[in-house]
């Protein structure tokens, strides 16, 4: 694909038309996730010297459903939960609680987390996991080869010369060269080694693949090339993408819907063309508004949030999200907002996702101008008058 070096990743990725599934195939879902809980030992798993007496609610009761063939990404800041949540679906980790409800071909629904040793057999080869860092994902002690028909011998059941064409054809569809299966990952850039993490997650032909951070660690061209990859091989295999990532501007071109995260909670989950235009919870407002956009000539203030992310062995009380947000009231401190429907099916967990009309933008381009919009002050001013 030859790729003009000053466009910009959104250019590139409106080069291929989107994925076109048909409306009834994109409203079966393939995965219900039921009040999900991820709990870790509060020492940090290692990551902190610190000892932290309180656990860490890393996914803090989490329900949602994930369609037939969609895109649906999940974003939110660094330690919101978004690996935990992507791994306990592969069951990677096991979830302290609640069911990841997985819809076979034939329609039955089976709880993941409980499968029989059978059923796992059965479901586990076809949800697999695409990781953030080609660097590290691929064992540099074992040949390209080896790497991709691993997860063929592991789950068994096929001849030698079966997983042979898997993997050749695998190999081929991710625009890896025949001569590359012989070689080592240390011989190949990032986008290469990705290609080489794709081929290795797509060769059981799974239905759903958990992407996470998929792009994240490549240059802007590479990162265009694996997604119009991505896209492509989800075309062709009819797959389910929960795509993991920080960076709005990447999933805004691949979405069919997209959830947000705030510390272990998704706070709004919307079609992703509505979430842009007009999002419904302050936080995914802030996110939108500091994403960059390719104009340098938009004039738009940025919302820029208040505080750091509270630590998530002692989330504070009533909503999350109230400590940074500019919307907030007395109400916002003492009650939790559920995630809830909306008159046109969008979720939200916020007590005035009616009231506020928060900004979006129409395009990353020129979008509305947040001066246009109440000021938060007077919004918060006229929602302190209604509780
Ligand atoms: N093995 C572990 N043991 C203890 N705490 C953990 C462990 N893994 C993650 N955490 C904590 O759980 C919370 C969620 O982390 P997680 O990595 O899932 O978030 P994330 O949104 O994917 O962030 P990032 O993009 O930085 O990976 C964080 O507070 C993190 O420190």
């Amino acid at each position: 694909m030859s790729l003009m070096p000053e466009q910009t990743l959104e250019q590139r990725l409106d080069q291929k038309p989107g994925h076109g599934m048909p409306e009834q195939m994109l409203e079966q879902p393939i995965m219900d996730v039921v009040n999900l809980v991820k709990e870790y030992d509060g020492d940090g798993g290692g990551r902190s010297l610190k000892r932290v007496a309180a656990p860490v609610r890393a996914v803090a009761d989490v329900s949602f459903s994930i369609r037939r063939a969609e895109t649906l990404s999940l974003v939110g800041e660094s330690g919101c939960g978004k690996t935990t949540l992507g791994r306990c679906l592969v069951r990677g980790i096991e979830p302290t609680s609640g069911q990841v409800n997985y819809r076979m071909e034939d329609g039955r629904s089976i709880d993941f987390l409980k499968a029989t040793k059978q059923e796992y057999k059965a479901i586990r080869p076809g949800i697999q996991m695409i990781f953030q860092d080609p660097y590290s994902s691929l064992n540099p002690r074992m040949t390209v080869y080896e790497i991709i028909s691993e997860p063929l011998r592991a789950f068994g059941g096929l001849s030698k010369a079966e997983i042979d064409e898997r993997v050749r054809t695998i190999a081929g569809q991710t625009g890896l060269d025949p001569s590359f299966l012989k070689r080592y990952p240390h011989a190949f850039s990032g986008g290469q080694r990705q290609r080489i993490g794709i081929a290795r997650a797509l060769v059981t032909r799974p239905k759903v693949v958990v992407c996470d951070e998929a792009v994240s660690a490549l240059d802007v061209s590479v990162q265009a090339q694996i997604i119009n990859l991505l896209k492509d091989l989800q075309q062709q295999y009819e797959m389910t993408y929960l795509f993991i990532s920080h960076d709005l501007s990447v999933v805004k071109h691949i979405s069919d819907r997209i959830a947000v995260m705030y510390l272990g909670k998704i706070i709004e989950l919307s079609d992703a063309k509505a979430l842009f235009r007009q999002p419904l919870h302050p936080y995914t407002e802030a996110l939108i508004s500091s994403a960059p956009r390719p104009d340098p000539e938009v004039k738009k203030e940025r919302i820029i949030l208040q505080g750091e992310v509270p630590n998530p062995a002692s989330p504070p009380s009533g909503c999350r999200f109230h400590p940074r947000c500019a919307y907030r009231t007395s109400l916002c401190e003492q009650t939790e907002p559920e995630l809830r429907a909306m008159k046109d099916g969008r979720l939200v967990a916020c007590h005035y996702a009616e009231e506020l009309n928060l900004q979006g933008v129409s395009a990353f381009g020129p979008g509305a101008s947040l001066e246009s919009s109440r000021n938060s002050a007077s919004v918060q001013q006229e929602l302190a008058s209604l509780v």
